[in-house]
């Protein structure tokens, strides 16, 4: 059986930058327009809901959401919420041409060599999975989404969390060492090897200054690009 491949996205297949210097100003801008426009929509309703939730509950109105949201993304925090709210925004910056999502080159030629030998590929991320689809649907190299089988986002828990991988195994109906998991982040890795997923830690220098090497891999088979990760 052809090994699956299960990767992150920001700091693995695409730049961290992208993600905090050109998607998230980018939310952060659209937000209070985007909740005024749409404080009906049912959708858009649920999600402002659970933050409400997150709040204790009391109204005090969509403002202190929108104001609790803003502080979300400045934190980068990877909350439900804030990112199934922030698929929905970025599907206007994609449409309209305001950017085109970064996708390594290296990541590119390694995917679709992957893809052509028969590795089924899914995507893990804290972005939801919308915004996952709008990503890779939206590349500098084109439309990426026809290589992947499938999406995954903290609807199946955090990616620190153990029960996440074990939820994706049981999705997947695969036994966890079918499964390689590639992340820029050791705690995700640590949590996806507990599941008993192989494991590659992407380092790049571009997102991180400084190389992750000794006791900071965590133990992790480590690469600097998505070149040489043997499947
Ligand atoms: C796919 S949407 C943009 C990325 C994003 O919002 C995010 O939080 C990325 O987190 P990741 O788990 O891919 O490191
Ligand atoms: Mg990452």
């Amino acid at each position: 059986m052809k090994k699956t491949i299960l990767t992150d996205i920001e700091g693995t297949t695409s730049s961290i930058s992208f993600v905090k210097d050109v998607l998230f100003p980018y939310a952060r801008r659209e937000l209070p327009g985007f909740v005024r426009e749409h404080a009906d929509d049912p959708k858009v309703r649920h999600w402002l809901e659970q933050v409400q939730l997150e709040l204790g509950g009391e109204d005090f109105g969509d403002d202190l959401l929108v104001a609790t949201l803003i502080d979300w993304i400045d934190a980068d925090r990877k909350h439900t919420a804030l990112k199934a709210l922030q698929g929905m925004l970025w599907k206007r910056g994609y449409a309209d041409g305001d950017y085109a999502a970064h996708v390594y080159a290296d990541a590119v030629t390694a995917l679709q060599a992957w893809y052509a030998a028969g590795h089924p590929l899914y995507v893990y991320s804290s972005g939801s999975v919308p915004a996952q689809r709008l990503l890779f649907g939206h590349t500098t190299a084109g439309d990426l989404t026809p290589l992947f089988s499938g999406f995954f986002d903290t609807e199946v828990g955090g990616k620190r969390e153990v029960r996440s991988y074990r939820n994706i195994l049981d999705a997947l109906a695969l036994p966890a060492d079918q499964v390689i998991f590639l992340s820029d982040v050791v705690e995700e890795l640590d949590a996806a090897r507990e599941a008993g997923l192989d494991t590659v830690l992407i380092d790049r220098r571009e997102d991180y200054a400084e190389p992750r090497l000794g006791e900071a891999t965590h133990g992790h088979a480590r690469s600097v690009s998505f070149d040489g990760i043997v499947v």
